[in-house]
């Protein structure tokens, strides 16, 4: 690190050979965070940005903002992978154009999958064409059983799954690193773990608040983190797809949810912030925003009345089914979606209207 010899410097540096922004090295104290910073990154990890850590408020002006990098436009597949778009020059017959519009290829990573949308969403990338899927999810019954229904029905593909917490950041990368072994690549990642908290704001703890953000959002984030930086090292570009929720867009009645909300818009934020820096990769991230599907989460007579009143306030007039959520699963992590990117596409029967 010769940066941390000289004061007040802004250079390229380069870190076992790997390409590193410049960065300013205002004091010797600062450097030591800034060393162990980048020892803690993987070292396969090609591009790593060092950033002052600023310890005093006067040292805010001392900075220098990183800077996002942007696509290469004239590149094929640019901001389209993956696969690539239909070119004119492709397939023979309107049906196989169609069929490969939607064709879903290479393997995913499924975080949720156990779950009950997470389980359909599954499915669904299967019947398109996946290779491989890995599930992360913390309920192994559950997904022992989702693992069994899917081998049988997709013999062809490989399918396995990982108990990980999507919120501890270590058995996150583990558990990617091992899917790249296992697959060979992970080219999809659908984020679907996640939980609910029905709560009065004024009642509250604190560890339950931070119990939703971790998994909801600082889980997604995580999960996200470690597949892109297996997608950069592959080279391949990729699809991510977040599941956020109506939630995200306007606050529910009857049931107090702050802290659900507020994570949900979360991951609408993130998936915005995502796809503005990870465009040039290859990697295109978007979310999904349901409203209120039949599921576990919405189950019980507990919810009868809740119930009511939101299909009182929908104009179908029902709840949406889990496998109602494939059409745009399948469109985003498909050629079909190789222009969309930081979207987020409601599917709640129009319950956002009123
Ligand atoms: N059901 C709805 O009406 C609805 C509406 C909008 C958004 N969503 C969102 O869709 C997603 C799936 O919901 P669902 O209805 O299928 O619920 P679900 O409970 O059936 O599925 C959630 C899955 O996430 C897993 N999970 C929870 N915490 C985890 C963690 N820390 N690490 C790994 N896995 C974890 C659970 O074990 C479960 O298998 C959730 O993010 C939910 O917030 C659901
Ligand atoms: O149980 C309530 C939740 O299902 C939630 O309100 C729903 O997920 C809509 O975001």
């Amino acid at each position: 690190m010769q940066a941390c010899q000289q004061q007040n410097l802004w250079k390229l540096q380069v870190y076992q050979g790997l390409s590193v922004f410049p960065v300013n090295t205002t004091n010797l104290s600062k450097c030591t965070s800034k060393t162990q910073q980048i020892m803690e990154l993987d070292p396969e990890f090609r591009e790593v940005e060092l950033r002052a850590v600023p310890t005093a408020r006067a040292d805010l002006t001392n900075r220098v903002l990183p800077q996002m990098m942007l696509g290469q436009g004239n590149v094929p597949g640019s901001l389209s992978a993956p696969p690539p778009p239909l070119g004119d020059a492709s397939p023979a017959t309107p049906a196989m154009r169609a069929i490969e519009r939607f064709a879903v290829t290479g393997n995913a990573v499924i975080t949720g999958g156990a779950g009950d949308l997470g389980y359909a969403a599954s499915r669904a990338l299967l019947e398109h064409g996946l290779k491989g899927l890995m599930i992360f999810d913390m309920n192994a019954k559950d997904a022992a059983e989702k693992v069994k229904l899917l081998e049988s029905e997709f013999p062809g593909a490989k399918i396995r799954f990982t108990r990980v917490d999507v919120a501890d950041a270590e058995a996150v990368a583990a558990a990617v690193a091992e899917t790249a072994k296992v697959l060979g690549s992970i080219d999809i990642l659908l984020c679907f773990a996640g939980m609910v908290s029905c709560q009065h704001a004024v009642d509250m703890l604190p560890n339950e608040w931070n119990r939703v953000m971790n998994v909801n959002t600082t889980g997604g984030f995580l999960c996200a983190q470690a597949v892109a930086r297996q997608m950069i090292k592959q080279d391949t570009g990729g699809s991510m797809v977040f599941v956020a929720s109506i939630s995200a867009h306007r606050v529910n009645y009857p049931q107090p949810q702050v802290s659900y909300n507020v994570s949900k818009s979360g991951v609408m934020a993130l998936v915005k912030s995502l796809a503005a820096e990870w465009a040039r990769h290859g990697i295109r991230v978007n979310s999904i925003s349901p409203g209120y599907m039949d599921t576990i989460l919405n189950e019980g007579i507990g919810l009868d009345n809740a119930r009511n009143i939101w299909l009182s306030r929908n104009p179908m007039r029902r709840m949406g089914q889990p496998d109602e959520l494939a059409g745009a699963v399948v469109l985003l992590a498909s050629r079909a979606g190789s222009y969309i990117n930081g979207a987020d596409i409601l599917v709640d029967g129009g319950q956002t209207l009123f």
